[in-house]
Protein backbone atom coordinates (compact mmCIF):
# COMPACT_ATOMS: atom_id res chain seq x y z
CA UNK A 1 0.00 0.00 0.00
CA UNK A 2 1.59 3.47 -0.79
CA UNK A 3 3.01 5.60 1.72
CA UNK A 4 3.81 9.32 1.85
CA UNK A 5 6.98 10.85 3.52
CA UNK A 6 6.24 15.05 3.18
CA UNK A 7 9.48 16.80 4.37
CA UNK A 8 9.83 20.45 4.59
CA UNK A 9 13.15 22.56 4.55
CA UNK A 10 11.96 25.08 6.92
CA UNK A 11 12.77 28.24 5.14
CA UNK A 12 14.37 26.84 1.51
CA UNK A 13 12.56 29.36 -0.33
CA UNK A 14 13.32 29.76 -4.29
CA UNK A 15 12.71 33.48 -4.98
CA UNK A 16 10.03 34.58 -7.09
CA UNK A 17 6.65 35.42 -4.71
CA UNK A 18 4.54 37.46 -6.93
CA UNK A 19 3.34 39.65 -3.47
CA UNK A 20 7.24 39.96 -2.50
CA UNK A 21 6.65 43.75 -2.29
CA UNK A 22 4.36 43.80 0.28
CA UNK A 23 6.70 41.79 3.36
CA UNK A 24 9.33 43.65 4.68
CA UNK A 25 12.78 42.71 5.91
CA UNK A 26 12.64 46.60 8.43
CA UNK A 27 11.77 48.93 5.66
CA UNK A 28 12.78 46.58 2.68
CA UNK A 29 10.85 45.14 0.88
CA UNK A 30 11.16 41.06 0.01
CA UNK A 31 11.14 42.06 -3.72
CA UNK A 32 14.20 39.82 -5.17
CA UNK A 33 14.51 37.41 -2.26
CA UNK A 34 15.81 34.31 -3.00
CA UNK A 35 17.14 31.62 -0.22
CA UNK A 36 18.67 29.23 -2.48
CA UNK A 37 19.35 30.82 -5.55
CA UNK A 38 21.69 33.24 -3.60
CA UNK A 39 23.19 30.90 -1.71
CA UNK A 40 24.19 29.10 -5.09
CA UNK A 41 25.36 32.03 -5.85
CA UNK A 42 27.21 32.98 -3.31
CA UNK A 43 28.88 29.61 -3.11
CA UNK A 44 29.81 29.42 -6.65
CA UNK A 45 31.55 33.13 -6.02
CA UNK A 46 33.63 31.49 -3.43
CA UNK A 47 31.27 34.20 -0.65
CA UNK A 48 30.46 30.58 1.37
CA UNK A 49 33.73 28.89 2.72
CA UNK A 50 32.89 28.66 6.24
CA UNK A 51 33.40 25.06 6.69
CA UNK A 52 32.55 24.01 3.19
CA UNK A 53 34.15 24.99 -0.05
CA UNK A 54 33.15 25.91 -3.44
CA UNK A 55 30.17 25.71 -5.27
CA UNK A 56 26.74 24.46 -3.57
CA UNK A 57 26.96 20.73 -3.62
CA UNK A 58 23.05 19.48 -3.73
CA UNK A 59 22.93 16.25 -6.25
CA UNK A 60 20.14 14.61 -5.03
CA UNK A 61 17.95 17.28 -5.17
CA UNK A 62 19.37 18.47 -7.87
CA UNK A 63 18.49 15.44 -9.72
CA UNK A 64 14.87 15.21 -8.38
CA UNK A 65 14.33 18.90 -10.19
CA UNK A 66 15.78 21.35 -7.95
CA UNK A 67 17.45 23.88 -10.33
CA UNK A 68 14.43 23.61 -13.01
CA UNK A 69 12.40 24.77 -9.35
CA UNK A 70 14.20 27.45 -8.94
CA UNK A 71 14.37 28.94 -12.76
CA UNK A 72 10.83 28.43 -12.75
CA UNK A 73 10.13 30.41 -9.63
CA UNK A 74 12.77 33.17 -10.41
CA UNK A 75 14.20 33.32 -13.70
CA UNK A 76 17.95 32.81 -12.25
CA UNK A 77 19.66 30.02 -14.24
CA UNK A 78 20.91 26.98 -12.37
CA UNK A 79 23.34 24.49 -14.25
CA UNK A 80 21.92 21.22 -13.00
CA UNK A 81 20.88 18.19 -15.20
CA UNK A 82 17.58 16.99 -16.43
CA UNK A 83 15.52 16.25 -13.64
CA UNK A 84 14.22 12.50 -12.72
CA UNK A 85 11.48 13.58 -10.52
CA UNK A 86 8.29 15.45 -10.47
CA UNK A 87 9.38 18.82 -9.52
CA UNK A 88 7.30 22.45 -9.39
CA UNK A 89 7.25 25.53 -7.66
CA UNK A 90 4.71 26.84 -5.30
CA UNK A 91 3.07 29.95 -4.52
CA UNK A 92 1.14 30.70 -1.14
CA UNK A 93 -1.61 33.09 -0.57
CA UNK A 94 -2.25 33.31 3.12
CA UNK A 95 -1.01 36.08 4.10
CA UNK A 96 1.78 35.31 6.64
CA UNK A 97 5.76 34.79 5.48
CA UNK A 98 5.55 32.32 8.94
CA UNK A 99 5.93 28.74 9.46
CA UNK A 100 1.92 28.06 10.16
CA UNK A 101 1.07 29.91 7.59
CA UNK A 102 3.16 28.03 5.35
CA UNK A 103 2.57 24.48 6.55
CA UNK A 104 -1.58 24.92 7.14
CA UNK A 105 -1.38 25.95 3.52
CA UNK A 106 0.87 23.30 2.26
CA UNK A 107 -1.84 20.91 4.31
CA UNK A 108 -4.70 22.15 2.12
CA UNK A 109 -5.59 25.09 4.78
CA UNK A 110 -4.88 28.68 3.14
CA UNK A 111 -5.09 31.17 6.82
CA UNK A 112 -8.46 32.78 6.89
CA UNK A 113 -6.88 35.46 8.79
CA UNK A 114 -4.58 38.36 9.37
CA UNK A 115 -2.44 37.26 11.82
CA UNK A 116 -2.00 39.84 14.86
CA UNK A 117 1.87 40.74 15.15
CA UNK A 118 2.23 43.11 18.34
CA UNK A 119 3.73 46.81 17.59
CA UNK A 120 7.63 47.44 17.75
CA UNK A 121 7.14 49.22 20.49
CA UNK A 122 7.83 49.39 24.72
CA UNK A 123 5.46 48.63 26.09
CA UNK A 124 4.14 46.26 23.22
CA UNK A 125 1.38 44.28 25.14
CA UNK A 126 -2.08 45.86 25.60
CA UNK A 127 -2.98 46.53 29.31
CA UNK A 128 -5.57 43.80 29.19
CA UNK A 129 -2.73 41.10 27.80
CA UNK A 130 -0.42 42.79 30.88
CA UNK A 131 -3.49 42.35 33.05
CA UNK A 132 -4.26 38.33 31.98
CA UNK A 133 -0.94 37.42 32.70
CA UNK A 134 -0.47 39.27 36.35
CA UNK A 135 -3.86 37.65 36.97
CA UNK A 136 -2.78 33.49 35.71
CA UNK A 137 0.47 33.89 37.29
CA UNK A 138 -0.40 35.77 40.53
CA UNK A 139 2.19 38.76 40.81
CA UNK A 140 2.16 42.20 39.91
CA UNK A 141 3.85 42.75 37.17
CA UNK A 142 5.49 41.35 34.12
CA UNK A 143 9.11 42.17 32.25
CA UNK A 144 10.24 42.66 29.15
CA UNK A 145 7.05 43.87 27.60
CA UNK A 146 8.80 44.20 24.16
CA UNK A 147 10.20 42.71 20.94
CA UNK A 148 13.60 40.81 21.85
CA UNK A 149 15.56 38.09 21.03
CA UNK A 150 15.31 34.90 23.86
CA UNK A 151 18.53 34.91 24.71
CA UNK A 152 19.02 38.23 24.78
CA UNK A 153 15.94 39.12 27.15
CA UNK A 154 16.85 36.36 29.72
CA UNK A 155 20.31 37.95 30.20
CA UNK A 156 19.29 41.34 30.33
CA UNK A 157 16.14 40.49 33.05
CA UNK A 158 16.89 37.19 34.26
CA UNK A 159 18.27 39.28 37.45
CA UNK A 160 15.47 41.16 37.96
CA UNK A 161 13.63 37.89 36.90
CA UNK A 162 14.58 36.15 40.23
CA UNK A 163 14.24 39.31 41.73
CA UNK A 164 10.55 40.25 41.46
CA UNK A 165 9.47 36.56 40.53
CA UNK A 166 7.79 38.62 37.21
CA UNK A 167 7.60 36.69 33.88
CA UNK A 168 9.34 37.82 31.11
CA UNK A 169 6.67 38.56 28.20
CA UNK A 170 8.20 39.43 24.83
CA UNK A 171 7.44 38.78 20.92
CA UNK A 172 9.67 39.10 17.74
CA UNK A 173 8.72 39.66 14.01
CA UNK A 174 6.11 36.64 14.07
CA UNK A 175 2.33 36.50 15.74
CA UNK A 176 3.47 35.54 19.13
CA UNK A 177 3.71 35.85 22.58
CA UNK A 178 6.60 34.37 24.32
CA UNK A 179 7.14 34.05 28.62
CA UNK A 180 10.26 33.25 29.39
CA UNK A 181 10.70 31.99 32.80
CA UNK A 182 13.50 30.25 35.32
CA UNK A 183 12.49 26.83 35.58
CA UNK A 184 13.68 26.40 39.00
CA UNK A 185 12.48 29.68 40.70
CA UNK A 186 9.47 30.31 38.91
CA UNK A 187 8.83 26.92 38.18
CA UNK A 188 8.65 24.68 35.04
CA UNK A 189 5.01 23.44 35.52
CA UNK A 190 3.72 26.70 36.89
CA UNK A 191 5.14 28.23 33.67
CA UNK A 192 3.42 26.32 31.29
CA UNK A 193 0.18 26.42 33.19
CA UNK A 194 0.50 30.29 32.64
CA UNK A 195 1.21 29.89 29.13
CA UNK A 196 -2.09 27.15 29.19
CA UNK A 197 -4.17 30.02 31.06
CA UNK A 198 -3.90 33.08 28.81
CA UNK A 199 -3.58 31.33 25.68
CA UNK A 200 -7.07 31.38 24.58
CA UNK A 201 -7.04 35.51 25.04
CA UNK A 202 -3.90 35.76 23.15
CA UNK A 203 -5.38 33.12 20.13
CA UNK A 204 -8.57 34.84 20.16
CA UNK A 205 -6.76 37.98 19.28
CA UNK A 206 -5.52 35.65 16.30
CA UNK A 207 -1.81 35.68 17.75
CA UNK A 208 -0.60 32.39 16.45
CA UNK A 209 1.62 30.76 19.34
CA UNK A 210 2.05 31.51 22.84
CA UNK A 211 5.24 30.05 23.71
CA UNK A 212 6.93 28.94 27.24
CA UNK A 213 10.39 29.67 27.00
CA UNK A 214 12.16 27.61 30.40
CA UNK A 215 15.55 28.78 31.14
CA UNK A 216 17.85 27.90 34.24
CA UNK A 217 21.48 28.37 35.53
CA UNK A 218 22.62 31.69 37.38
CA UNK A 219 23.30 35.28 36.88
CA UNK A 220 25.54 35.53 34.11
CA UNK A 221 24.84 32.30 32.69
CA UNK A 222 21.39 31.53 31.64
CA UNK A 223 20.78 28.70 29.18
CA UNK A 224 17.39 27.93 27.83
CA UNK A 225 15.93 24.24 28.51
CA UNK A 226 14.95 21.96 26.25
CA UNK A 227 11.80 22.16 27.70
CA UNK A 228 10.25 24.63 25.57
CA UNK A 229 6.56 24.19 24.22
CA UNK A 230 3.71 25.82 22.24
CA UNK A 231 0.71 26.31 22.38
CA UNK A 232 -0.71 27.16 19.02
CA UNK A 233 -4.21 28.18 17.68
CA UNK A 234 -5.80 25.27 16.28
CA UNK A 235 -6.17 25.18 12.62
CA UNK A 236 -10.31 26.42 12.00
CA UNK A 237 -10.64 23.36 8.99
CA UNK A 238 -9.75 19.92 9.02
CA UNK A 239 -6.12 19.90 7.14
CA UNK A 240 -4.20 16.86 5.73
CA UNK A 241 -3.23 15.26 9.03
CA UNK A 242 -7.10 14.81 9.60
CA UNK A 243 -8.06 13.56 6.35
CA UNK A 244 -5.63 11.15 5.97
CA UNK A 245 -5.78 9.68 10.68
CA UNK A 246 -10.10 10.04 9.63
CA UNK A 247 -9.38 7.56 6.88
CA UNK A 248 -8.03 5.08 9.11
CA UNK A 249 -4.38 5.85 8.85
CA UNK A 250 -1.35 6.56 10.95
CA UNK A 251 0.04 10.13 10.80
CA UNK A 252 3.15 10.02 12.24
CA UNK A 253 5.01 13.46 13.38
CA UNK A 254 9.01 14.36 12.61
CA UNK A 255 9.85 17.66 14.37
CA UNK A 256 7.87 20.57 15.00
CA UNK A 257 5.35 19.51 12.97
CA UNK A 258 2.80 18.25 16.37
CA UNK A 259 3.13 21.59 17.52
CA UNK A 260 2.24 23.60 14.31
CA UNK A 261 -1.10 21.48 13.96
CA UNK A 262 -1.82 21.87 17.66
CA UNK A 263 -1.44 17.92 17.00
CA UNK A 264 -4.58 17.59 15.21
CA UNK A 265 -4.54 14.52 13.17
CA UNK A 266 -1.54 13.20 14.48
CA UNK A 267 -0.91 9.50 15.95
CA UNK A 268 2.73 9.38 17.35
CA UNK A 269 5.83 13.00 17.62
CA UNK A 270 9.41 12.01 16.93
CA UNK A 271 11.11 15.30 18.53
CA UNK A 272 15.49 16.23 18.52
CA UNK A 273 17.46 18.18 16.87
CA UNK A 274 17.61 18.15 12.69
CA UNK A 275 20.34 15.01 13.19
CA UNK A 276 17.66 13.25 15.56
CA UNK A 277 14.70 13.95 13.25
CA UNK A 278 16.83 12.43 10.41
CA UNK A 279 17.34 9.28 12.19
CA UNK A 280 13.68 9.58 12.79
CA UNK A 281 12.75 9.79 9.63
CA UNK A 282 15.10 7.07 8.42
CA UNK A 283 13.36 4.59 10.89
CA UNK A 284 10.43 5.53 9.47
CA UNK A 285 10.92 5.43 5.52
CA UNK A 286 11.91 1.62 7.31
CA UNK A 287 9.04 1.05 9.71
CA UNK A 288 6.22 3.77 8.44
CA UNK A 289 2.96 1.79 8.18
CA UNK A 290 1.52 0.94 4.82
CA UNK A 291 -1.09 3.66 3.77
CA UNK A 292 0.79 6.14 6.49
CA UNK A 293 1.74 9.55 6.17
CA UNK A 294 5.10 11.04 7.68
CA UNK A 295 5.15 14.77 7.90
CA UNK A 296 8.75 16.18 9.06
CA UNK A 297 9.77 19.70 9.40
CA UNK A 298 13.48 20.07 9.32
CA UNK A 299 14.03 23.83 10.95
CA UNK A 300 17.58 24.69 11.07
CA UNK A 301 17.80 25.78 7.91
CA UNK A 302 15.62 28.60 9.24
CA UNK A 303 16.69 28.55 13.34
CA UNK A 304 20.13 28.36 12.85
CA UNK A 305 21.20 29.73 9.13
CA UNK A 306 18.41 32.04 8.20
CA UNK A 307 17.59 33.85 10.45
CA UNK A 308 21.35 34.07 11.02
CA UNK A 309 22.27 35.96 7.58
CA UNK A 310 24.95 32.88 7.92
CA UNK A 311 25.42 31.66 4.50
CA UNK A 312 28.02 28.94 4.95
CA UNK A 313 25.73 27.53 7.60
CA UNK A 314 22.90 26.95 5.29
CA UNK A 315 24.79 25.67 2.84
CA UNK A 316 26.75 23.37 5.12
CA UNK A 317 22.68 21.95 6.27
CA UNK A 318 21.88 22.05 2.64
CA UNK A 319 24.94 19.71 1.62
CA UNK A 320 24.44 17.44 5.22
CA UNK A 321 20.98 17.50 4.02
CA UNK A 322 21.24 15.84 0.49
CA UNK A 323 23.99 13.00 1.50
CA UNK A 324 21.04 12.33 3.55
CA UNK A 325 18.30 12.33 1.23
CA UNK A 326 20.39 10.12 -0.98
CA UNK A 327 20.53 6.90 1.72
CA UNK A 328 16.52 8.15 1.93
CA UNK A 329 16.05 7.73 -1.76
CA UNK A 330 17.55 4.28 -1.39
CA UNK A 331 15.62 3.12 0.87
CA UNK A 332 11.84 3.88 -0.49
CA UNK A 333 9.97 1.14 -1.28
CA UNK A 334 7.83 0.22 -4.52
CA UNK A 335 4.97 2.59 -4.01
CA UNK A 336 6.40 4.94 -1.73
CA UNK A 337 6.15 8.95 -2.53
CA UNK A 338 8.75 11.36 -0.87
CA UNK A 339 7.74 14.92 -1.30
CA UNK A 340 10.40 17.60 -0.33
CA UNK A 341 9.38 21.63 -0.39
CA UNK A 342 9.39 24.05 1.84
CA UNK A 343 7.03 27.20 4.37
CA UNK A 344 8.41 30.41 3.19
CA UNK A 345 11.80 31.80 2.57
CA UNK A 346 14.67 33.10 4.84
CA UNK A 347 17.38 34.43 2.63
CA UNK A 348 20.61 34.66 4.56
CA UNK A 349 21.91 36.86 1.77
CA UNK A 350 19.37 39.38 2.67
CA UNK A 351 18.81 42.32 4.41
CA UNK A 352 17.74 41.73 8.41
CA UNK A 353 16.85 39.04 10.58
CA UNK A 354 13.21 38.00 9.16
CA UNK A 355 11.80 35.33 6.82
CA UNK A 356 11.63 36.10 3.53
CA UNK A 357 8.54 35.85 1.28
CA UNK A 358 9.51 33.61 -1.70
CA UNK A 359 7.94 30.55 -4.13
CA UNK A 360 9.01 27.22 -2.58
CA UNK A 361 10.27 24.03 -4.27
CA UNK A 362 8.25 21.02 -4.50
CA UNK A 363 10.43 18.41 -5.52
CA UNK A 364 9.01 14.73 -6.15
CA UNK A 365 10.56 11.19 -5.87
CA UNK A 366 8.90 7.82 -6.54
CA UNK A 367 6.41 8.99 -9.03
CA UNK A 368 8.18 9.28 -12.09
CA UNK A 369 9.57 12.15 -13.92
CA UNK A 370 7.97 15.50 -15.19
CA UNK A 371 6.88 18.85 -14.17
CA UNK A 372 4.26 19.70 -12.10
CA UNK A 373 4.23 23.36 -13.11
CA UNK A 374 3.65 26.79 -10.76
CA UNK A 375 1.02 25.33 -8.27
CA UNK A 376 -0.53 26.23 -5.07
CA UNK A 377 0.70 25.30 -1.73
CA UNK A 378 -2.20 23.68 -1.08
CA UNK A 379 -1.45 21.28 -4.38
CA UNK A 380 0.84 19.96 -1.98
CA UNK A 381 -1.82 18.31 -0.01
CA UNK A 382 -3.56 17.05 -2.57
CA UNK A 383 -0.80 15.64 -4.59
CA UNK A 384 -0.14 13.47 -1.25
CA UNK A 385 -4.09 12.35 -0.69
CA UNK A 386 -3.69 11.45 -4.11
CA UNK A 387 -0.95 8.96 -4.24
CA UNK A 388 -2.42 7.79 -0.58
CA UNK A 389 -5.71 7.36 -2.57
CA UNK A 390 -7.47 9.38 0.52
CA UNK A 391 -10.44 11.94 -0.50
CA UNK A 392 -9.31 15.16 0.09
O1 LIG B 1 14.54 34.76 19.98
P1 LIG B 1 13.72 33.55 20.27
O2 LIG B 1 13.19 33.51 21.65
O3 LIG B 1 14.47 32.26 19.92
O4 LIG B 1 12.42 33.64 19.35
C1 LIG B 1 12.28 33.06 18.08
O5 LIG B 1 11.44 31.95 18.26
C2 LIG B 1 10.15 32.31 17.92
C3 LIG B 1 9.29 31.12 17.62
O6 LIG B 1 9.93 30.16 16.81
C4 LIG B 1 10.32 33.25 16.75
O7 LIG B 1 9.22 34.07 16.60
C5 LIG B 1 11.56 34.01 17.15
O8 LIG B 1 11.19 35.14 17.83
MN1 LIG C 1 9.41 28.02 8.99
MN1 LIG D 1 11.89 31.33 11.50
Amino acid sequence: MARAFLVVIDSVGIGGAPDAGTFFNGDVPDTGANTLGHIITACAAGQAEDGRSGPLQVPHMMALGLGAAVTLASGQVVDAPAPTGMWGAATEISRGKDTPSGHWELAGLPVPWEWHYFPDETPTFPDDVVAAVCKAAGTTGILGNCHASGTTVIADLGAEHLRTGWPICYTSADSVFQIAAHEEHFGLERLLRLCADVAPLLHQMKVGRVIARPFTGEVGHFQRTGNRKDFAILPPAPVLTNRVQDAGRAVYAVGKIGDIFSMQGIDEVRKGDDRALMRHLHDLVCDAQDGSLTFANFVEFDSLYGHRRDVSGYARHLEWFDVELGTLLGQLRTGDMLVITADHGNDPTWTGTDHTRERVPVLVAGIGAGTLGQIGFTDVAALVLRHLGVAG
